[in-house]
């Protein structure tokens, strides 16, 4: 939540200033994750004309920083608790006395711990009294849990546990009413002003001519007053909806839970405690809870301590804070807190609503609306005091044709009606002259593509809940207006995409991966789980890497049946190929115990463990990147279960019989290992230890198939007829990559001849920064990158001036998807911390699905230019009549009442008709817009003019 030091954000405006033309640069506002300072400067500028109305849409920066108070609070208030109990803890060890388990006074007859000692605990981060209950098993006793099977899954079990230790839901917080928005709506200068006027023309009206004819003046402005607020007010209500409606969806996290020893899915509000939950790396810790047992696991707790520290979990220090993210390694935990017990619940059940963010589009709308607002109030003070000048010297007349004003005739009364008068028209400029239905009309043109793209079956945000049913009824209806205008705003980006950066696995292709070919003890495997003629021994060493070094699970259910098997899609192949091969998971895990995990993550490309097979050895196993675990082998199994050194000879075969796999689009995988004696492994620090990974022994190879989507190719050809090029960027081989992009059509013949256009993550990252940006145009397919090469990339192509799109469905990604002006994760298939990063979540996972957001985000940026057009035109109209009336006659062609009439139908009217128009396939011909095309172009200023000049 940190915002960089202003010492980086002012240059960058400043040279934003003097780049772009003066008036729009002041608000071009990065899209994403702008800094805090650079934000609340914008509203200075802004603040002229209406902070309170022109915010409406945007990002509340009051709220942001009441987030963090609270936050603050609660956390105080946590130490707190915890202080309060090591005192009386430190007390009662004085007294000899301390905690057992069955001295827990029970809350219930079921249970021998209550909710109180539990809430204690859990603040209680150093463990002192997880220690006096017996550790996690203890715990989990006490909770009536099972630290392998977790709890059953019979609904009157869960219920009981709800009723005693609570649900993992908070209450909401209590929406703003409907007056609450009328009274913000009423606290608009403009109106404010109008409202004075409007009272002050009544009260003088009745005086002067009669409460029967005098009402009508000031009575018809307050009528239009108060349209304009019930419109603004109806309107701020249905947006407050729309916020609510999308946070609730966006909490309602799936997670996975083993109950009754399986692994299943439940709604993160359905976790009870005493579940076990396991947790990788992308996961939100779900509730507090224990650490049962884990490997390398990491935590990022910045969003409840606001320390940005990763924070690493094992049994020194066990205790997880709900709301916090797994940023490495796996594990799994014992839920001890839920819903408000937790400080997360206690935070978000006191926060109101979702912080907003800052729309590009609407900050640019803003600018060009200020900017007309204050030529208005500039105006209205000209003819203000223009028309002041003509009464007060006698050159107005009275409709009759008589001198409005004659000095030391005209009764002081009169003479002040009549100056109000002039000061309600003014006023009424100005309002006219401030297009506040530039936000309503983006609202109005996002909401309905919104509706439609749901026809169009295209995606966005968590819709899991809804079916095609309710989808069409009414209420519904109301509820897609309301999910999508935050994120929308996206949408509205996408549209002006120049590229896309898109990952491999899971985007373009379906994620499904079976292990197709294997290559083991130097033979091919034919078919691939034709284990026949492998020696036993090195076929037991393989089983037992695949089935020790995972993070994955099989599960066999009690009545038989086929094994079920867990984990990321790539352990899932290789799990069901050992299966194949003749596996036995449990019995192989119960063989030999595991020392030391280092789990497989994108940077390493490589998974290791540690497993100690007998009183004097340990073997080491690797798995990973093929031609990477290769580097570091060292010798390779015959077929007669002999080792032979590698010579140069067998690694050129063996590196072939690799490319020939990756050339046909196979991810490759190899397992080898390496035996060390256990008085080498040190003990005492084995979270420490550094696995060896070099002079391994080869075990043998696997190439795992992902198949391409259906439909990518077309899409992809798509994007590069609407002038947007796609590139991938994966972690997987670069021949791997090459071919799947020939696959989607990514890469074609001519273009493979190049050599830029095909890089390797770790050729990029050691260029020198400007050399980045060179390149950066022309790669098409960057392969065997790290999460932050892809970061890298998306800024150098920022920095070219690109607007950047990434997908992508992994951990690996997040980084990318959190630096790109528009961020699409996967929705079936993207982590936590995925979507959490991205913009738009892509529900079926769908490469064409992004297409039409590139369509409908274009379409929405189209109308909202025409609808600029259309308000410029009939304001800056009506500015220039008005002023040039003032001037020359004295009086102004329309009064302020059907000034009022004509703002409000302009703004509502005009925003509904221009919204609604549906994309056009010529918008998909269309170059992209890119950053730097001003929102109002000159064609526009063209028109404008031209229109002016007809009318
Ligand atoms: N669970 C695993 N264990 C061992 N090696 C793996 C595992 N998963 C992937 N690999 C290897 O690591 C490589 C890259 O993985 P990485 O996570 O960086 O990319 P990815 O996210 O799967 O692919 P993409 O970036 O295309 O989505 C793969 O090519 C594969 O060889
Ligand atoms: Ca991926």
């Amino acid at each position: 939540m940190a915002s960089p030091p202003p010492e980086v954000a002012v240059p960058v405006d400043e040279e934003d200033r003097e780049t772009e033309g003066e008036d729009i640069c002041a608000f071009d506002i990065p899209g994403k994750n702008a800094p805090r300072d650079r934000l609340r400067r914008w509203r200075q500028i802004a603040l002229v004309l209406n902070a309170s109305r022109r915010f409406r849409y945007t990002l509340d920066l009051a709220r942001d920083e009441e987030r963090e108070n609270l936050r603050r609070i609660i956390r105080a208030h946590a130490q707190v608790i915890r202080a309060v109990f090591l005192f009386k803890n430190a007390g009662q060890k004085a007294l000899q006395e301390s905690y057992d388990g069955t001295k827990f006074e029970s809350l219930s007859q079921r249970f021998p711990i209550d909710l109180e000692k539990l809430v204690m605990l859990n603040r209680d981060h150093e463990a002192i009294m997880l220690q006096e209950v017996g550790g996690v098993s203890g715990l989990s006793d006490l909770l009536k849990s099972n630290l392998d099977r977790g709890v059953s899954s019979n609904e009157d079990e869960l219920l009981q546990r709800r009723d005693i230790f609570g649900a993992n839901t908070y209450p909401r917080k209590k929406r703003k009413s409907i007056w609450r928005f009328v009274f913000e709506a009423c606290q608009d200068l403009t109106l404010v002003i109008l409202m004075v006027a409007a009272a002050i023309s009544l009260s003088l009206g009745m005086a002067t001519e009669g409460v029967k004819d005098g009402w009508y003046d000031g009575g018809s402005i307050f009528f239009a007053v108060f349209l304009v607020i019930f419109v603004t007010a109806t309107s701020d209500y249905r947006q407050s909806l729309q916020f609510q409606h999308l946070n609730e969806e966006k909490q309602n996290i799936q997670v996975e839970v083993i109950r009754g020893g399986k692994r299943v899915g439940a709604s993160i509000f359905d976790l009870v405690v005493g579940d076990v939950v396991p947790l990788k790396i992308g996961d939100q810790v779900p509730a507090d809870g224990v650490l049962i047992s884990g490997h390398s696991l990491a935590i990022d707790e910045s969003s409840m301590t606001g320390e940005s520290k990763i924070v690493h979990k094992d049994q020194k220090a066990p205790m997880l804070m709900s709301g916090c993210k797994v940023v490495d390694g796996y594990g799994s935990m014992l839920v001890t807190g839920v819903g408000t017990n937790t400080e997360w619940g206690t935070l978000m059940a006191n926060l109101s609503e979702d912080i907003g963010e800052e729309t590009p589009l609407q900050v640019r709308l803003n600018g060009v609306a200020t900017l007309i607002g204050i030529v208005g109030l500039s105006v209205a003070g000209v003819v203000l005091v223009v028309l002041w000048i003509r009464y007060f010297t006698g050159h107005s007349n009275n409709p009759d044709g008589t001198t409005a004003f004659v000095a030391g005739t005209t009764g002081a009364k009169q003479g002040f009606m009549g100056a109000i008068s002039i000061f309600t028209v003014a006023v009424t400029i100005v309002v006219v002259a401030v297009p506040e239905g530039l936000p309503l009309a983006v609202t109005l043109t996002l909401a309905y593509s919104m509706r439609k793209m749901m026809r169009d079956k295209a995606l966005v945000m968590h819709t899991k809940r809804f079916t095609k049913k309710n989808l069409y009824s009414s209420i519904n209806l109301c509820f897609w207006f309301r999910i999508q205008v935050r994120r929308l705003s996206s949408c509205e980006t996408m549209g002006s995409a120049t590229t896309i950066c898109s990952d491999k696995t899971g985007t373009l292709t379906l994620n499904k991966m079976t292990v197709v070919e294997a290559y083991l003890s130097g033979t091919k495997l034919n078919p691939c789980d034709n284990t026949g003629m492998i020696f036993s021994s090195v076929a037991s060493l393989l089983v037992e890497g695949i089935a020790q070094n995972t993070a994955g699970a099989v599960f066999s259910p009690e009545d038989g049946g086929a094994a079920e098997v867990a984990g990321s899609p790539t352990e899932k192949a290789i799990l069901s190929w050992g299966l194949e091969i003749g596996m036995n998971f449990t019995d192989v895990r119960s063989k030999s115990s595991v020392l030391r995990v280092l789990p497989f993550n994108s940077v390493k490309k490589r998974g290791g463990v540690a497993v100690q097979v007998s009183d004097a050895y340990v073997h080491i196993h690797w798995k990973g990147a093929a031609e990477l675990v290769l580097a570091s082998c060292k010798s390779w199994f015959s077929v007669d279960g002999s080792v032979h050194p590698m010579s140069s000879d067998k690694y050129n075969e063996l590196k072939r019989f690799i490319d020939d796999m990756s050339m046909s689009s196979l991810r490759c995988i190899a397992f080898a290992y390496c035996t060390c004696e256990l008085s080498m492994v040190p003990r005492e620090d084995l979270d420490k230890w550094q696995l060896p990974e070099e002079n391994l022994t080869l075990l043998g190879m696997v190439g795992i198939k992902d198949p391409c989507r259906p439909g990518v190719r077309d899409a992809v050809q798509l994007c590069s007829a609407a002038g947007v090029k796609v590139r991938m960027v994966t972690g997987d081989n670069v021949e791997t990559a090459k071919a799947i992009a020939f696959e989607c059509g990514i890469l074609n013949a001519k273009d493979a001849a190049s050599e830029t256009i095909i890089i390797e993550g770790k050729v990029f990252r050691e260029m020198s920064e400007t050399a980045r940006e060179e390149v950066a145009d022309k790669i098409t397919v960057m392969a065997r990158s790290s999460p932050n090469d892809k970061l890298l990339l998306v800024q150098a192509l920022k920095r070219k001036g690109h607007v950047v799109a990434v997908t992508g469905d992994g951990t690996n990604d997040a980084p990318a998807l959190h630096e790109a002006d528009i961020g699409l994760s996967m929705g079936i298939s993207g982590t936590e911390v995925a979507k959490e990063s991205s913009d738009i979540i892509i529900l079926d996972d769908d490469f064409t699905s992004v297409v039409k957001v590139v369509r409908w985000g274009r379409s929405v940026y189209a109308n909202i230019q025409k609808f600029i057009q259309f308000q410029l035109t009939v304001n800056v109209a009506a500015l220039v009549i008005n002023v040039v009336a003032a001037v020359s006659s004295g009086a102004v062609p329309l009064n302020a009442v059907e000034l009022l009439w004509v703002n409000l139908i302009m703004d509502t009217l005009g925003a509904l008709a221009l919204a609604t128009e549906p994309p056009t396939d010529n918008l998909m011909k269309r170059h992209p817009v890119g950053r730097r095309e001003p929102l109002v172009t000159n064609i526009m200023w063209r028109n404008l003019f031209i229109q002016l000049f007809i009318r």
